[in-house]
């Protein structure tokens, strides 16, 4: 009997894909409920349609006379919008890229704030060009600038003042389902430190890239700020700021505000996906141990960059012309100790081990911003206390706990260097042309820091000073780079953003209640294997952004199966835990693909 029912819904996920590739060819979709009528769904982003509105909906919904008589179709609104972007580069031309940055921001985000469709089809269909102001680097510039460029609320506000009632709060909330929440305390803002509530554009962005990578619906994500305080004199002193001008709650109180929060998400949203983002070393770690195993999160920042490093890391293996075996033999150097190197390394050694079996040696030095950590290092963070190197090891190569960078990298001749410092700059020239003696035919550098003032190099002095015979990362874009005579220098953009959609959409289409190892690891290995050895040859390690919408469901397809292998599926909507496990690889993708939602005008249709 239940055999039935699975092929019933199989059947159902073919239909509904190929229902969703006729949605994205622009024919009719299906209707939707609006609850509100008149000047109040004009006032609606969600609804709002601007001039794009049909007489006969003019009509129904109480807009007649709202609006100027034409009616001007969506790819006319595109247009001009498109247009008006155009003209304000333009007009924009020579002034200082700040300045031209944010009046992009600017004009990107009045259409966010006005008309949510067309915003989201603008995104989508240039990613490339739009993904570096929605998201890194300008949106560290407008997270530095947020207490003045604040003009609509967007996502939810939690506070310190708030214990006690975010029960409550949580259903002030006008959306009745939410399927991804990111959430961040503002204490670690790219490597741009403590911004305080004004790291709220970071979930803002990161659900942007949701949305328009992953093809999460809109009306079914939350960013949420929660604000208890902030360190940063600068903004404490400015009268300005939009925040809680008062320190940083620590300790237990500050545990227990967050725990407030995140029971308050989960008794309103059980099978929401939570993902932190930008939370200090301190917090980063602990908040993970504390919620792992509880609830449907992860923290994106030690998780989804180790991914994203990882299948950097084995691409650089194959760029050598080696089998991937051969990777618990490279020499890592991580510069930075904190959430994101120790995410990496950990996912590293795991990998290695995996190669290798338990007594696995790996060759990773790690450095924080004392030097390079040994086993002699007093006060060492647990969480970094396992990559400590044993002294007598690197006393044989003439190193010592503390040794700089340069001492590091002329002795060990790294295969790859690897930076999540947020130190601008920390890959100067000595340090880069002693990449030359690498011992990789092909050294790889990534400067993974985020936004680009605060890279390890830029792209251009990583190919000048360590050669053109390497693979270059960057977390933040860079140009590609002219080596003279018609070569290219290759730029990867090593950034979350490759694996953390897929991460979510995967979790949240298996219905798994926790996030497992596992699901992670599968997550790294698609994007891994996605490049082809020609493209790995050329020193492409990623995906173009252009295609991310087609990786994120390669990866949450992935991430589904792995659910579905750990017995930890349940299910999602109608699609239950054995119907996800009788499908094949093939369906699984399908059954991603058709769950992302596409950006088209809907039908309202007024129910009260
Ligand atoms: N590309 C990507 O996808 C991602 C990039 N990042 C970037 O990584 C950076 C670090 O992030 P987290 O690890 O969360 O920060 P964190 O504050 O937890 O850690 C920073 C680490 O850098 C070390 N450090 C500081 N100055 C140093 C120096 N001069 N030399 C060597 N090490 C030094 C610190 O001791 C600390 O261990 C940020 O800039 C962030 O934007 C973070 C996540 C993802
Ligand atoms: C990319 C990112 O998550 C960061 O720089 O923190
Ligand atoms: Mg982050």
């Amino acid at each position: 009997m239940w055999r039935r029912t699975v092929a019933r819904s199989v059947a159902r996920v073919r239909q509904t894909r190929k229902m969703s590739i006729v949605a994205a060819g622009n024919t009719i979709p299906g209707p939707c409920i609006v609850h509100k009528r008149g000047a109040d769904i004009l006032h609606d982003p969600w609804f709002n349609k601007d001039t794009g509105f049909p007489q006969t909906e003019r009509d129904r919904l109480g807009l007649r006379g709202l609006l100027p008589p034409r009616v001007i179709s969506f790819e006319q609104q595109y247009d001009r919008f498109m247009e008006s972007f155009h003209s304000l580069e333009h007009n924009t031309e020579g002034q200082p890229q700040e300045v031209v940055s944010l009046a992009k921001w600017r004009i990107l985000n009045r259409l966010h704030d006005r008309n949510e469709t067309l915003y989201y089809r603008v995104l989508i269909d240039n990613i490339k060009d739009f993904a570096p102001i929605i998201y890194t680097p300008t949106v560290g510039l407008v997270c530095q600038n947020y207490s003045g460029l604040f003009r609509r609320p967007r996502g939810m506000y939690f506070s310190a003042k708030d214990k006690g009632e975010m029960m409550s709060m949580i259903y002030n909330w006008p959306a009745k389902q939410v399927d991804m929440v990111v959430l961040t305390d503002g204490s670690r803002i790219l490597g741009l430190g403590d911004l305080g509530v004004q790291g709220m554009a970071i979930p803002i962005g990161k659900l942007d890239m949701y949305v328009a990578a992953a093809g999460i619906n809109p009306q079914r994500v939350l960013p949420i700020m929660l604000d208890v305080g902030t360190n940063n004199q600068a903004l404490l002193d400015n009268r300005l700021y939009i925040g809680l001008r008062q320190p940083r709650l620590e300790g237990e109180e500050y545990i227990s505000v967050v725990d407030e929060l995140m029971e308050a998400i989960h008794a309103r949203w059980p099978k929401a996906v939570v993902q932190f983002e930008d939370f200090q070393f301190k917090w980063a770690f602990e908040t993970l141990e504390r919620y792992r195993k509880k609830i449907c999160m992860f923290n994106d920042d030690i998780q989804g960059t180790a991914g994203v490093a990882l299948a950097g890391l084995l691409g650089t293996v194959r760029a050598q012309g080696l089998s991937l075996s051969e990777f618990a033999n490279q020499k890592i150097v991580v510069v930075g100790a904190g959430s994101a190197g120790l995410g990496v390394l950990n996912m590293a050694y795991q990998a290695v081990a995996r190669m290798t079996g338990k007594e696995a040696k790996p060759q990773f030095f790690l450095l924080d911003k004392d030097g390079l950590i040994t086993k002699e290092r007093v006060g060492v963070q647990s969480a970094a206390a396992p990559f400590a190197k044993d002294i007598e090891d690197v006393k044989s190569i003439g190193l010592k706990d503390g040794s700089t960078l340069l001492e590091v990298v002329t002795k060990v001749k790294p295969h790859v260097l690897l930076g999540l410092s947020g130190v601008g700059g920390i890959f100067d020239e000595h340090v880069l042309k002693a990449m030359r003696n690498s011992d990789s035919p092909k050294p790889a550098i990534f400067a993974m820091s985020n936004p680009t003032l605060n890279a390890e190099c830029t792209a251009a002095d990583a190919f000048k000073y360590a050669g053109e015979n390497i693979v270059f990362g960057s977390g933040s874009p860079f140009e590609h780079v002219d080596l003279g005579n018609g070569k290219v220098g290759h730029v990867n953009q090593a950034n979350n953003m490759y694996l953390f959609p897929g991460i979510g959409l995967g979790s949240l289409l298996s219905g798994a209640h926790i996030i497992s190892d596992g699901m992670l690891q599968a997550a790294s290995e698609c994007l891994a294997s996605y490049m082809t050895d020609e493209e790995i040859q050329m020193g492409r390690l990623y995906p173009s952004i252009d295609s991310i919408r087609h990786i994120t469901a390669e990866v949450g397809a992935a991430v589904v199966r792995a659910a579905v292998a750990e017995d930890l599926a349940e299910g999602h909507g109608e699609v239950g835990p054995r119907e996800l496990a009788h499908m094949s690889k093939e369906e699984i993708v399908e059954y991603v693909t058709s769950n992302m939602w596409y950006p088209i005008y809907s039908p309202l249709v007024h129910e009260k």
